[in-house]
């Protein structure tokens, strides 16, 4: 997987890319369905919130339902992950982050005006998540079904990302902070946070 010149230029200079089109229609549609199978089966728990050194679980802030995705060959979700990985040799070679493992996570905001509100994903100085890439499930979204991610780049004005089945969108993790506004519908998301080459 190769960057393109705009998306580097996009991320060095605003600190976030999107890429409408991540996996094609085929293996779009094939991981939506196995992402869904999963958000139906009940497998999916209520994501927590850290609050200094307590977990605690606040719908106000973070209404999603979340659980981790591990590579598994040969299904729709493991296409995604190949992705994900090829995506993060792409961003060290072509815009030197220094990636090494990631993580990924499957969310699910059931609706109900269900959000996330305004955070980073990781403070400057921690060795922890460099780099966000979120790939939406969501077919048919339509603007009344809300749930846009919006990211407040630093001395510009908010942007707004559509979770349109097979959008991608990466950002720094240090330098975007971001929100979910409410989903009315049901809103499926995948997201791979990758960790500093020298992370534990
Ligand atoms: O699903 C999204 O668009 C963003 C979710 C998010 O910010 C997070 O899980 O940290
Ligand atoms: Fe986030």
């Amino acid at each position: 997987m190769e960057l393109t010149d705009v998306e580097v230029e996009a991320l060095g200079t605003r600190g976030y890319f999107t890429r409408p089109d991540f996996l094609g229609d085929v293996a779009a549609l094939a991981a939506r369905a196995e992402a869904l199978a999963r958000a139906e089966s009940g497998v999916l728990h209520a994501a927590g919130i850290r609050r200094g050194a307590e977990r605690t679980l606040d719908s106000r802030v973070r209404g999603d339902l979340i659980g981790w995705v591990e590579p598994e060959a040969g299904t729709g979700l493991g296409v995604l992950w190949e992705h994900f990985a090829r995506l993060g040799q792409a961003l060290s070679s072509a815009a030197y982050l220094g990636l090494g493992r990631f993580d990924l996570q499957l969310a699910c905001y059931p609706g109900g005006g269900a959000r996330y509100a305004r955070h980073f994903d990781s403070f400057p100085g921690q060795s922890n998540r460099r780099a966000t890439a979120i790939w939406y499930a969501n077919e048919g979204w339509v603007p009344e079904h809300g749930g846009v991610l919006r990211l407040h780049p630093e001395g510009s004005a908010p942007v707004d990302v559509a979770p349109m089945l097979d959008t991608l969108v990466v950002f720094l993790s240090e330098r975007i902070e971001h929100e979910v506004l409410p989903a009315h519908a049901s809103r499926l998301a995948l997201t791979a946070w990758y960790y500093g080459r020298d992370a534990g």
